[in-house]
């Protein structure tokens, strides 16, 4: 479980960018994370993973306060950035191993693991490559491959579908409601309103740093009375004119 309470976040010399932010992403469930372009996603999902420092507020994960107890709760999650340019100068399997160092994981275990990941991303014969020749989608996959391998309860995902090809969108998504079913939190953010539809139990949907709403699709369609899709009523609840 994440809970995020009373969180706001100022960047010098702008508007408020995250403002006394609520919300609680139970177990169990999959959980996707929607607003327009600078509503404040990536911020939010920065300080849930101790990017950024929280100006007011606080946010813990499975009870671990990110900012007092940095070390527990970051043993606990996992984490695809949007922009996953990083470790450009190791070659995949360095990558990999390094995570797998960091987080004790047993030799034969984890070889076992990156065979069957990286099969499955299709990435298995650019392990030997530096990270940096990588495509963007193949970026992503060695990154998500990392955050399994060291198998966190938590799922911390910026816009992870973003760039997969099909059949490892299709694979992420499989992963993602088997852990979900499995008792776990996985927290996405996307821009893909057919995929949030198709997969989210439940959807929080902020606005200019604001939590516009949060609850099941079913729970959306009441409250705004609509028998429409995701798409008209996330465009009716973020117009600005
Ligand atoms: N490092 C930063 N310095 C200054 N302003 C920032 C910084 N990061 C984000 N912002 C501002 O905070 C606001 C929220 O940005 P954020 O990246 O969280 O939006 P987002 O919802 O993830 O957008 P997108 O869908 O485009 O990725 C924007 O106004 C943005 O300009």
């Amino acid at each position: 479980m994440i809970e995020i309470k009373d969180v706001s976040k100022d960047f010098a010399g702008k508007k408020r960018a995250i403002d006394s932010l609520n919300l609680t992403i139970p177990d169990g469930k999959i959980v996707g994370f929607l607003g327009p372009n600078g509503a404040g996603k990536s911020t939010t999902i920065k300080m849930m993973t101790g990017i950024l420092p929280i100006d007011d507020g606080s946010i813990t994960l499975n009870g671990h306060d990110i900012e007092k107890q940095p070390l527990q709760a970051k043993k606990i999650f996992g984490y695809v950035p949007d922009q996953p340019d990083m470790f450009l100068r190791l070659r995949g399997i360095e990558y990999l191993n390094f995570i797998g160092d960091i987080f004790d994981i047993p030799v034969d275990i984890r070889k076992e693991q990156i065979e069957t990941l990286t099969e499955t991303f299709n990435i298995h014969d650019a392990l030997g490559d530096y990270i940096q020749t990588y495509s963007h989608g193949m970026r992503q996959k060695i990154i998500v491959t990392g955050v399994l391998l060291h198998d966190p309860d938590i799922w911390i995902l910026d816009e992870p579908l973003t760039g997969l090809d099909p059949k490892s969108a299709y694979m992420l998504k499989e992963m993602m409601r088997e852990h979900a079913n499995k008792g776990n939190t996985v927290f996405f953010s996307s821009h893909g309103l057919e995929v949030v539809e198709q997969l989210c139990d439940e959807v929080a949907i902020i606005h200019n740093g604001k939590l516009l709403f949060y609850g099941t699709l079913d729970e959306m369609r009441k409250t705004y009375q609509s028998d429409q899709s995701l798409e008209h009523v996330f465009l009716e609840l973020t117009n600005d004119e």
